[in-house]
């Protein structure tokens, strides 16, 4: 039997073992943009590293420094840098992932307890980071497990990162991938991320496209303390009637951006890319029952997928500081701050996108007259990215995905970010593969965030018989 099927055969045999570790790293709430969960973030990275200690990999941890998060000063969570084999006559793969979470709580609409692991009759495994990303994640761990049990060599050398502050801007790591570009990361002939989703439940795909991502936040300040608002309603300039209204203006209910340059950046699409939209296994019917209602703006599948992959969208997060729990509180909040973002394209700079956003919010706030204090922050940033999907690396990507699905993937791009990728491509000068586990209705970012028992075991197949192909690829054709 080749070694590829010996790898199945134990994968299909350890399955349960492999959930079961899944649930001990959900159950470890890593949520990076949380400052009381950041024990819990380090705690994970620690887990990590481990494991791959135990099984024998070389790893360094990195401390990208401090964290200035709303005036907390924090440690930045680490940067685990691994190597599992050394051998000069193999390849080496450089596979990427994060191990930090979104914030989740029950409150949120969740079904169970999100950093509890929950299998559901369906298959679902239901639990936060389940699918973004610590399955994935754990997926190259178990792959290399699994090899050292079923005493299979590995067919390549890896060499892994693994950070804990991709959700909130990847803080410090580019730096690292910098430094470690000629030192811990030589040698790498191509890297895989598995960090995205299909395009639908059923079909994998294989991705070469990112959005990138400007995060903003708009403070608007007024008195000094929150007020009554029979008392001084109607007679002081409100923070949150100002915040409003320039939240308002950022975008239509289309969708439609209205910051003035901001589509004058996008590139074109051509003939030649608007035929790659053509026989992509996606639905609407799916999309809106995915949904749970249809709330779909656009009419044709093509478009949708445009407004995801192909240009800017801006979409409102929330407001800090303003009044949200249950009951009626007639108060005025003295100081609000408003979160958005944009999601970047080709050929979009975030610096250009700051200062057109910049621009334009002082230019609305100043016809309000407003006595109130507003500045705009940009917290964080994150550049597109867009690759050939002809890459070897990427034809080794199709052959494990048909071997372990039986169907060629689809050609995707994603609208999230993974800002990173870019930096590694820029700075080891290899392809960049992107080699999604999860399907489309996972709920990243969600409530009830799950990955399909099927996907991660089959997921766990995937990311091994990759690393066999790009062993018997040649990636300089
Ligand atoms: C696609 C990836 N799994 C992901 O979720 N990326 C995040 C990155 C991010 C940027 N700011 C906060 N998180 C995303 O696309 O939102
Ligand atoms: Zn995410
Ligand atoms: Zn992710």
């Amino acid at each position: 039997m080749a070694d590829v099927e010996k790898y199945f055969d134990l994968v299909n045999q350890d399955q349960q073992a492999f959930i079961e570790t899944l649930r001990e790293v959900v159950a470890i709430p890593s949520v990076s943009g949380d400052a009381a969960r950041r024990p819990d973030v380090v705690r994970m990275g620690e887990w990590l590293q481990a494991r791959w200690e135990a099984l024998g990999a070389t790893c360094k941890r990195v401390d990208p420094g401090k964290q200035n998060l709303h005036g907390e000063i924090l440690d930045l969570p680490p940067v685990i840098l691994g190597q599992y084999g050394n051998d000069p006559n193999k390849k080496t793969v450089l596979v990427y992932g994060h191990y930090d979470v979104q914030p989740a709580l029950i409150e949120d609409g969740w079904e169970t307890d999100p950093f509890v692991l929950v299998e559901k009759e369906d298959g679902r495994l239901v639990g936060r980071g389940s699918t973004d990303d610590k399955g994935p994640v754990l997926g190259w761990l178990l792959c290399a497990e699994t090899h050292k049990k079923a005493g299979i060599e590995m067919p390549v050398n890896l060499k892994f990162c693994f950070e804990g502050m991709e959700e909130s801007g990847s803080e410090g790591l580019d730096e690292i991938i910098v430094e470690e570009a000629d030192k811990w990361f030589k040698g790498t002939d191509v890297v895989c991320i598995s960090d995205n989703y299909w395009l639908g439940k059923n079909k994998p795909c294989l991705t070469h496209g990112l959005r990138g991502v400007s995060y903003f936040h708009l403070q608007v300040e007024g008195p000094g303390a929150d007020l009554h608002s029979g008392v001084f309603g109607g007679t002081v300039h409100e923070p949150m009637t100002d915040l409003v209204h320039l939240l308002s203006k950022l975008v239509d209910v289309n969708g439609k951006i209205q910051v003035p340059g901001i589509y004058d950046q996008v590139m074109p699409i051509t003939d030649e890319e608007e035929e790659t939209y053509n026989n992509l296994e996606f639905s609407h019917t799916a999309l809106a029952s995915d949904l749970k209602n249809d709330v779909l703006i656009h009419a044709e599948e093509r478009d949708t997928l445009k407004h995801r992959w192909r240009f800017p969208t801006l979409s409102i997060h929330g407001v800090e500081g303003a009044f949200y729990a249950s009951g009626d509180k007639t108060v005025i909040p003295a100081k609000v701050r408003g979160k958005f973002s944009l999601r970047t394209v080709p050929n979009m700079e975030p610096a250009k996108v700051a200062e057109l956003v910049t621009k334009y919010l002082n230019d609305e706030f100043a016809k309000l007259g407003s006595k109130n204090k507003m500045q705009v922050i940009e917290t964080h940033g994150g550049r597109w990215w867009y690759s050939s999907p002809k890459h070897p690396n990427f034809v080794a990507g199709a052959k494990a995905t048909e071997k372990v699905y039986g169907v060629k993937p689809d050609l995707t791009r994603e609208g999230g970010s993974i800002p990173v990728t870019l930096t590694f491509e820029e700075n080891l000068n290899v392809n960049v593969l992107l080699l999604p586990m999860g399907a489309s209705d996972d709920g990243a970012h969600s409530i009830n965030e799950k990955i399909d028992k099927r996907n991660y075991i089959e997921g766990i197949k995937l990311l091994g018989a990759y690393l066999h192909e790009v062993a018997n690829t040649d990636l300089s054709a």
